[in-house]
C-alpha cells in the first residue's frame, strides 16, 4: 500500500535521507524507530506529501503521494510539533476537517466524546500538551482515514490516555483496514502496536522486522555441561552473544527452534533452557551483530 523507494534528502547541503527503502501493507502498523535527528520526521514528512524529496519516490497504492489531493484525502498525518488555527474551538476545528475530508463521520466524532470528554467549546490553544495531542487524535480519527502518519504521536499523553488512544488505533485497524505508520524514539513505547520495526540511523533504514518473524527467530539459551563446554558447540548454529556465568553458559542464537534444539541436545548438556527475550533485546543483539551499539540508537 505504501511503497516508499530509495528516498533521498538533503537539507543545507547536508544529507539527511540516504536512500531509504520500506514497504507498508494495508491494515498493518509500522513502526520507525531512531534516535533524534535520524530523519524520521523528515521521511514522515515526504510519506505524507508535505515535503517534496530530492531523489526516490512515495507511493500510495501505486500513485506518487507529492500534491496529490485524492490520496490526502484518505490520509491523516499528525506531526510532532501539533498545529490548529488560533483562537478555533475544538467545535469549530471539527468543522475545518469536516469540510476538509470527504470521509468525515460525524457518528464517529460523537461517540469518541466519551473516550476524550473534553468541552468542545473550549479553544484548543487553551488547553494543556496532552490535550491538544488528544483533540488531534479525535478529530483525525473522525476523519476515518485509510492512512495515518503518527510522528512521536504519545509525547505529553498520560499512561491511561495512551492505552486508550493505542486501543482506538489497533480498533481502527483491524475493523476497517487502516494502516498506520508511527515514529518513536523508543521501541517500548510501539512494541505492543507496530507488526513492522524499522530502526533509521544517520538517514539510512538500519533494520527492518517483522515482529512476528523477529520473536520466532531470535532465542536465549541457557546451557551447562558436565565437563568442559564443547569447543565445537556454535559451529552450526549462528551465535549472536554469549557469556558464561559460572558453569552455566548463556547464548543467544538465531535460527529454528527445533533445529537448535536438537544440535545442542546432540552434546548433552546438564542443562538446556530457552528462555523468552523481550523485543529490545532483540533488537539488541541483532543490531550488535551488525556492528552497532543499539543503545547509542534507541533508548
Ligand atoms: N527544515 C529543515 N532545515 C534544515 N535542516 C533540517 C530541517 N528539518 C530537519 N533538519 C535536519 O535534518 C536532520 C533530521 O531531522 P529530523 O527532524 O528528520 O529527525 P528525527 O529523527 O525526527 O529527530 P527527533 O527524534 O529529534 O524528532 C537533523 O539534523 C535536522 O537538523
Amino acid at each position: 500500500m505504501i511503497d516508499i523507494i530509495n528516498l533521498t534528502k538533503h537539507f543545507d547541503n547536508q544529507p539527511i535521507l540516504n536512500g531509504v527503502s520500506l514497504s507498508v501493507k494495508k491494515g498493518s502498523i509500522y513502526g520507525l524507530l531512531g534516535s533524534n535527528g535520524a530523519g524520521k520526521t523528515t521521511l514522515l514528512n515526504i510519506a505524507a506529501g508535505v515535503y517534496r524529496q530530492d531523489k526516490g519516490n512515495v507511493f500510495i497504492n501505486e500513485e506518487t503521494v507529492f500534491e496529490n489531493l485524492d490520496i490526502k484525502d484518505k490520509m491523516v498525518f499528525i506531526p510532532d510539533a501539533l498545529y490548529f488555527f488560533p483562537q478555533y474551538t475544538i467545535e469549530q476545528s471539527a468543522a475545518f476537517y469536516r469540510n476538509v475530508y470527504s470521509g468525515w463521520n460525524e457518528e464517529r466524532f460523537e461517540a469518541l466524546r466519551e473516550a476524550f470528554d473534553i468541552d468542545t467549546s473550549k479553544k484548543v490553544h487553551k488547553l494543556s500538551k496532552g490535550m491538544q495531542r488528544q483533540v488531534s487524535f479525535w478529530l483525525s480519527l473522525s476523519a476515518m482515514p485509510d492512512i495515518l502518519i503518527l510522528d512521536e504521536p504519545f509525547d505529553g499523553l498520560d499512561p491511561v490516555m495512551r492505552k486508550k488512544i493505542k486501543n482506538l488505533l489497533v480498533q481502527d485497524v483491524a475493523e476497517r483496514g487502516m494502516t498506520i505508520i508511527i515514529s518513536s524514539h523508543n521501541l517500548r513505547e510501539v512494541e505492543d502496536l507496530c507488526d513492522h520495526i524499522g530502526i533509521l540511523h544517520k538517514g539510512s533504514l538500519l533494520l527492518e522486522k517483522d515482529i512476528d518473524d523477529l520473536k520466532s527467530d531470535v532465542h536465549k539459551v541457557q546451557l551447562a555441561f558436565k565437563n568442559k563446554v564443547p569447543s565445537t558447540l556454535f559451529d552450526h548454529i549462528q551465535l549472536l552473544y554469549k557469556e558464561e556465568r559460572g558453569s552455566v553458559m548463556l547464548a543467544i542464537v538465531r535460527g529454528d527452534y527445533e533445529e537448535i534444539t536438537s544440535i545442542f541436545q546432540q552434546y548433552d548438556p546438564v542443562i538446556y533452557d530457552i528462555l523468552p527475550l523481550t523485543l529490545e533485546e532483540i533488537f539488541i543483539y541483532e543490531m550488535g551483530d551488525r556492528g552497532y551499539a543499539i543503545k547509542n540508537i534507541l533508548v
